[in-house]
């Protein structure tokens, strides 16, 4: 009897892991349907398969997040629109384009929504700046809140900050260059040097306060407050860094349910909570930095509730990385482009006046109208035609169809604007890779043969709603450390560095470095 029952229980055990298993495989299969095999099929019959490129380009996006996560994805891009021009599919809901009138009408007709990306680098996509906000009516009310601060009239108003900054770098570069006999070779980083100067111009226009980049006291002579203030951008960097480089985890574990938050240090939120307390209680409401316009009349966008100190943090953290990595890595290629180019380099260092450690600093309203200063403003416009900063930016198609380059663009597809190509394309740009500032000279006669430019065909500072909040800023610091500096110093290349860009949200030289021969014109 015993043995019979244990019979029966075997077989029943045996049924009971057939069952799991079959359902097991169901599983898997209703998994690999749902999840692999449907999505590509929906790709391969996909719309953007009219589109040329590569075989794999609708099977898969790990090439993209490689070259993402690398910083390479710029390289790849102008690959591919040198094999198979101004459009292509390069994922399977992917596609770039460079076409002339299509980036007219992703930016400026129907104005195409940012990808969701955009918001994934901000602490909390509830709380984000203005470079992260992707929905369309904070957006709008948030930039209708900071244009003010950014028009001509307010950013020659704050010049005087401007020139302390730009001050500090002269002098640097005075202390540096002084005692050395003229045969003597003085060394600079150049690139540390332009993003320390630009930096302390964010913090100065944001809190009153530089962050003490470019002259850095003595150690011993800083207070904890001091320390931490001087570390407030490499904590936002750090910060940012950490995000752009979760953000495929992130959204994973988001579809699970499971939300991971991010926080700015502690001992940041103190300092500059202390910053806030302390204007709070000024009556003097004079100053013309961010946080006051902030505090006077900053409302969080989707809520209207007044903004606290954290808020305060989160649109300043977008802005500082926006406002100084893209003035400090354009100003580093115009020297670039100059030293590359010691013909325009002479053509510019005549044109300018020459001036002393001591005389003070040229403002930009003198380089934006003086005509000894038509040069330089050519050579920084040729600048941003060969290296817009932001070679590239993320767009989506929503829930509508499109038709753009002749071909019809689905909904939920990601469309990269290109401008560095548009920008590259012999079409509209003869000899496009020469540095040729002659281009944007007004006067046919000083033109010296160079085309005139098309600017339907030239975007970096984008365009549209979403276009640079900061483009009258960024033009006011690029023409006044590039005059000041070139007014005092000549630079020269040194021969056999390593200088490669890698794109990350913008273009950067890759190690952050560029060292230069300094030598005093005065
Ligand atoms: C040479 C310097 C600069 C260049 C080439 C540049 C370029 C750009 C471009 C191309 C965009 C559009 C991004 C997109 O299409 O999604 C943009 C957006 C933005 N830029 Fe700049 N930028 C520069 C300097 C600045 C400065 C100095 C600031 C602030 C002080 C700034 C703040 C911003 C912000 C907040 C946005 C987002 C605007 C929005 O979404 O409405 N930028 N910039």
């Amino acid at each position: 009897m015993l043995y019979v029952h244990s019979i029966e229980v075997g077989a029943v055990s045996d049924r009971v892991q057939r069952l799991a298993f079959l359902a097991a495989c169901s599983l898997g299969i209703a998994f690999v349907s749902c999840y692999v095999l449907a999505p590509l099929v929906r790709s391969l019959r996909s719309p953007l398969r009219k589109l040329p490129g590569p075989w794999y380009a609708p099977l898969t996006t790990l090439h993209l997040r490689y070259a993402f996560a690398r910083g390479t994805i710029w390289k790849l891009v102008e690959s591919k629109h040198r094999q198979y021009g101004p459009v292509f599919r390069y994922g399977p809901r992917q596609i770039w384009i460079s076409d002339k009138d299509a980036l007219r009408t992703i930016l400026q007709k129907v104005d195409l929504p940012k990808i969701q990306m955009y918001a994934e680098i901000s602490r909390d996509a509830h709380s984000p700046g203005l470079f992260g906000e992707v929905r369309p009516d904070p957006h709008k009310t948030l930039k209708r809140f900071l244009s003010p601060r950014f028009t001509v009239a307010h950013v020659d108003k704050q010049t005087h900050l401007f020139e302390k900054c730009i001050g500090d770098l002269i002098a640097k570069y005075y202390q540096l260059t002084k005692a050395k006999a003229k045969t003597d070779v003085v060394v600079t980083d150049l690139m540390m040097d332009l993003h320390g100067v630009a930096l302390d111009i964010m913090g100065e226009c944001s809190f009153g306060r530089g962050f003490g980049q470019t002259l850095p006291v003595e150690e011993e002579y800083l207070g904890m407050e001091d320390r931490i203030w001087l570390q407030i951008p490499h904590s936002i960097f750090h910060g940012m860094t950490q995000r752009y480089k979760m953000v495929y985890i992130k959204r994973w574990l988001r579809g699970l349910g499971i939300k991971l938050h991010f926080d700015w240090p502690a001992d940041m939120i103190r300092a500059i909570d202390a910053i806030v307390r302390e204007r709070s209680d000024s009556k003097d409401h004079s100053r013309t930095d961010l946080l006051q316009h902030f505090l006077d009349s900053g409302t969080r966008p989707d809520s209207s509730a007044p903004m606290n100190t954290r808020d305060i943090i989160d649109q300043v953290s977008e802005i500082l990385p926006a406002g100084s990595e893209t003035t400090s890595g354009t100003i580093a290629c115009l020297f670039l482009e100059l030293l590359h180019n010691p013909d325009k380099k002479a053509k510019l260092l005549d044109s300018l006046p020459v001036l002393t450690a001591t005389d003070p600093i040229i403002n930009s309203k003198t380089v934006r109208t003086e005509p000894e200063f038509r040069y330089l403003n050519a050579c920084i416009k040729e600048t941003l035609r060969l290296h817009p900063i932001a070679s590239e930016m993320g767009r989506k198609t929503g829930t509508d169809w499109y038709e753009l380059a002749g071909y019809s663009i689905p909904p939920g597809t990601v469309v990269s604007a290109s401008y560095r190509h548009l920008h590259r394309n012999p079409e509209f740009w003869p000899e496009p890779l020469k540095f040729w500032p002659e281009r944007w000279l007004e006067d046919e006669n000083a033109r010296d043969g160079a085309p005139e430019p098309d600017i339907s065909a030239y975007y970096p500072f984008s365009a549209g709603q979403h276009s640079c909040i900061g483009i009258n800023f960024a033009r006011a610091e690029m023409r006044m450390v590039a005059a000041n500096v070139f007014a005092r110093f000549d630079l020269e290349d040194i021969m056999n560095q390593h200088l490669d860009f890698r794109q990350y949200i913008t273009m950067q030289l890759e190690n952050g470095s560029h060292k230069v021969v300094l030598k005093q014109r005065f």
